[in-house]
């Protein structure tokens, strides 16, 4: 049997629906081994952030060397880093043990509002981890913070994604979670062509974690081998499911089912 690693380099979301308990359950679901660098710890539930604890450097870094010196992942992603210091940190260690197939989401806050990466850190984000992504996953707001342009419509977006390839991204995918269409429009840029993955945009709260579920499991894809617009296409069937299977837990933002991708396959 062959068995591909996927690792996530993520905060830890202690109610499970978004940060490293999302990711590992999206490369299960996926079937990849999935590995885990922590770089925070929140206390979190579906109400909101009640507390944000970043590890040190060194204990990032340490993690790090566990995995590279003898786990080499076939994919990674990046979610909550924090500080301009952990990004660094990671993206010296990405080179260092030459880790390929990296998806970059660049977390920056939650729904509820609470920062998960601290102002400062946007220029590192632009400067060492983006010129490293295989595939760059921003929402509308991340995609604003990172190119300082408003985005109204998609030729606002289409520039966007024009200015993160120009930052070294091979790959770029800005997320329509955020966008005021009817339909959801995830639009992809690889640095020739546009295309627009559109799909039913769900009502509903239970949207939590949607972009890290969507980042682990193009990162799991890629692990196994698919190119990266195969990748983002299972990605976001992945996801749809998720949210139309929702599974109405908690009192505010509930989860997405990440089990939803499997049992509907199961049941064809
Ligand atoms: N209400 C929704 N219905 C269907 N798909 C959604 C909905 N909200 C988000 N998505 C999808 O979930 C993924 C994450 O998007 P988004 O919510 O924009 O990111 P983030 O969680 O980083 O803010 C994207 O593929 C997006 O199209
Ligand atoms: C620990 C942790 N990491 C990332 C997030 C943000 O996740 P995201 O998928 O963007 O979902 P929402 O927070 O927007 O629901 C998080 N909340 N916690």
């Amino acid at each position: 049997m062959t068995v591909v690693k996927a690792l996530t380099i993520a905060g830890s979301d202690s109610g499970g629906g978004a940060g490293i308990q999302a990711d590992l359950k999206t490369f299960q679901e996926l079937k990849a081994y999935g590995m885990s660098v922590l770089t925070a710890v929140t206390a979190q539930n579906t109400l909101g952030v009640q507390g944000v604890y970043p590890l040190t450097v060194s204990q990032v870094e340490e993690q790090l060397d566990s995995i590279g010196e003898d786990l080499k992942p076939d994919a990674l992603k990046t979610g909550m880093l924090f500080s301009a210091e952990i990004i660094e940190a990671v993206a010296k260690k990405i080179q260092q043990y030459d880790m390929n197939n990296v998806v970059i989401d660049p977390v920056m806050i939650a729904k509820g509002g609470a920062k998960l990466l601290q102002d400062e850190a946007i220029d590192a984000m632009k400067k060492h981890l983006i010129p490293v992504a295989t595939v760059v996953t921003p929402n509308i707001p991340e995609a604003e913070a990172i190119t300082g342009l408003t985005l109204n419509s998609m030729d606002d977006r289409k520039e966007a994604a024009k200015r993160l390839y120009h930052l070294g991204a091979q790959n770029i995918i800005i997320k329509g979670g955020h966008g005021e269409e009817k339909e959801v429009i995830d639009l992809i840029y690889d640095g020739e062509t546009f295309t627009q993955l559109i799909n039913d945009r769900q009502i509903t709260e239970n949207t939590h974690g949607t972009g890290c579920t969507f980042a682990a499991a193009i990162a799991a894809e890629l692990a196994k081998g698919a190119d990266s617009l195969d990748a983002i296409r299972v990605a976001r069937e992945f996801i749809q499911v998720a949210i139309e299977d929702d599974l109405h837990i908690g009192s505010g933002h509930g989860p997405t089912n990440h089990w939803a991708f499997q049992s509907r396959r199961a049941k064809v």
